[in-house]
């Protein structure tokens, strides 16, 4: 684990001694957008049209930020379009890696080793964490966006043409208030677990803690009267508090001490995750190999044994009953 420094890999954890042991995510760079036409989108360059078999998905199949562009590749019918590259689930001293022998697909453009030199063929001075998911052009052979939350809203509409594929996760109408969740689930609920597991500070476990279980239960509480968050129609807002939610009770409650209950035991949110879960395409993007052998073997400062465990025992193909909310 660890980043680059104008180019050089060091390896090095998070540091959390300059905010009181509180871990702070840094700001994903680069930040180009593909678009319909190629016109330049929110923030940097013009020139990434959508176009079939151009761009390049580098995911972790743990990661739940990367599993966000996953899910969208799937239910957008990317999958012919966008091709794919799986980082193997250990990160360790060098960071993701392409180590066929450890789950990972290869390096399908550069057949690299790690995931770090991917960011070097963008940039060789590049200074940064070297984080998944990044979108690939593979025609002007760089970066095009290595923030999911944007990757996300690409695939939502900009290869529409394309694909004929034209459901929408973020309908105009709902944007405002989709907006308004996405960033009260990602601050206490989707970071807010990580803010759970990387505190180094009792005070700033607790506080992140006490967060997380409070956003829970109120949204528990708003799919009480609703079958998705936004009501009868699934949207990017379930999606991005989906791929936490499925990675709780498995890892977040025990490796990063987010233990008050399991999301088992939430009235809604219990069946709430099966509802999305049993989405068609949903369950093959979700591999819990990946998901439980990356925390808890990767994070040896707070698992030094990465010894895996073997539960919990969890059917998520169970019915659900949310049709009646
Ligand atoms: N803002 C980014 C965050 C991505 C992120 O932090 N990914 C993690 C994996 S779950 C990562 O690659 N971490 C490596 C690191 O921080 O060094 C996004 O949502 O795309």
């Amino acid at each position: 684990m660890g980043l680059l420094v104008e180019g050089k890999w060091q390896d090095k954890w998070y540091d959390t001694k300059k905010s009181d042991g509180k871990f702070e995510r840094e700001q994903a760079q680069l930040r180009h957008w593909v678009t319909k036409d190629g016109e330049a989108g929110l923030t940097g360059n013009s020139g990434f049209k959508a176009e079939s078999g151009r761009y390049h998905l580098y995911v972790s199949l743990a990661c739940p930020w990367a599993h966000r562009t996953l899910i969208f590749r799937k239910l957008k019918g990317l999958e012919k379009h966008i091709s794919v590259s799986v980082v193997s689930p250990d990160m360790m001293e060098n960071g993701w890696t392409f180590d066929t022998n450890n789950h990972s697909s290869g390096d399908h453009l550069f057949d690299s080793q790690y995931m770090y030199q991917v960011y070097l063929k963008n940039n060789e001075n590049y200074t940064g964490r070297v984080t998944v998911p990044v979108l690939w052009d593979k025609q002007q052979q760089c970066i095009v966006n290595n923030e999911s939350a944007e990757i996300i809203r690409m695939f939502n509409s900009a290869f529409n043409d394309i694909t004929g594929n034209q459901k929408d996760f973020y309908p105009a109408h709902l944007r405002e208030e989709i907006d308004e969740l996405n960033a009260f689930i990602y601050d206490h609920i989707n970071n807010g677990v990580y803010k759970t597991g990387f505190a180094t500070s009792q005070t700033a476990y607790q506080d992140a803690y006490d967060k997380l279980f409070d956003a829970l239960d109120e949204i528990n509480a708003r799919l009480a009267g609703k079958r998705y968050l936004m009501g009868d129609v699934v949207t990017e807002a379930d999606w991005r508090l989906f791929t936490t939610l499925i990675r709780f009770d498995a890892v977040y409650v025990g490796h990063f001490k987010c233990n008050k209950k399991p999301i088992e035991q939430f009235s809604q949110l219990a069946d709430y995750v099966r509802d999305l879960y049993q989405i068609a395409g949903v369950a093959e993007t979700v591999d819990f190999y990946h998901i439980k052998r990356h925390y808890y073997f990767s994070h040896t400062m707070i698992n030094p044994t990465q010894v895996v465990p073997k539960g919990p025992a969890i059917d998520y193909s169970t019915p659900h009953f949310r049709e009646e909310v």
